[in-house]
């Protein structure tokens, strides 16, 4: 039976660095950053109820969500980003739940489930191991700004968004601290996988 494994951080903690890592192992990844984009996609039922609610003025000329502009409004304001979670994630939900028994009907050893807000969302149940990439507070905020180019207050905003990092670390079953180099947290990565018996001891 294959091992589902929950993989979560903060923002910009670096989950997309280590789900890659995954893949590099052969290990498939369900990434539910890429499916939120998806059901959002002009003429999907979300982007009717996203338009509905948020008014035009989220839209891009080419009538595509302008997701910067839709993020500065609902990351200041809690009760917007309940009503934009409210219709994208029952839809993701759906998605990776669909992509996550199909990988384990092929017979994988392992999948990843790669979700931001697996602890915020109630999500864990989903998962057999929960594994959470963890950087301090500090590191965390610059490698936010450096990467998106955001104002201190933008990244600010994101990262209250969720649960913080510290308190998301003692809710994981185990942890990556990702506060060195990739390389390093490619050895923690890879002693985590022969622990839960999905890779064998390396030479
Ligand atoms: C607000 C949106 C349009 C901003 O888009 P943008 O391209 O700027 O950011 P992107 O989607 O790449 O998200 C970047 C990171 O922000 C964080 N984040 C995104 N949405 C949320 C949210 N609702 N609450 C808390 N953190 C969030 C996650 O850590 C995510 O990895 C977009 O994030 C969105 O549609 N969010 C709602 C869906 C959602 O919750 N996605 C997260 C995974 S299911
Ligand atoms: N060990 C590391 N050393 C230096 N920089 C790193 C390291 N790991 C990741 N980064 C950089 O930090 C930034 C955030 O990493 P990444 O995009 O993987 O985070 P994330 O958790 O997937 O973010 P999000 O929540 O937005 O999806 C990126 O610019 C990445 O290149």
């Amino acid at each position: 039976m294959g091992v589902v494994i929950g993989l979560t951080g903060s923002i910009a903690t670096g989950k997309s660095t280590i789900s890659q890592m995954f893949q590099s192992f052969d290990i498939p990844v369900v990434d539910a950053d890429i499916i939120s984009r998806e059901v959002v996609e002009i003429g999907k039922p979300a982007y009717h109820q996203i338009v509905e609610c948020f008014g035009e003025e989220i839209l891009n000329e080419d009538r595509t969500l302008n997701r910067k502009r839709l993020g500065q409004v609902i990351f200041k304001d809690p009760k917007k980003r309940k009503y934009l979670n409210d219709i994208v994630h029952p839809q993701v939900r759906i998605e990776i739940l669909r992509q996550r028994d199909e990988y384990v009907k092929r017979g994988v050893k392992a999948v990843v489930l790669d979700i931001p807000l697996l602890f915020e969302s109630q999500l864990a149940h989903y998962v057999d191991r929960t594994l959470v990439v963890y950087v301090d507070e500090e590191t965390q905020l610059k490698r936010l700004k450096n990467r998106d180019e955001s104002s201190e207050e933008e990244a600010r905003d994101r990262i209250q968004a969720q649960i913080t990092i510290s308190k998301k670390a003692k809710m994981a079953d185990e942890i990556i601290d990702n506060t060195g180099t990739v390389k390093e947290s490619f050895q923690q990565l890879q002693q985590i996988l022969v622990n839960w018996h999905v890779l064998n001891e390396p030479d």
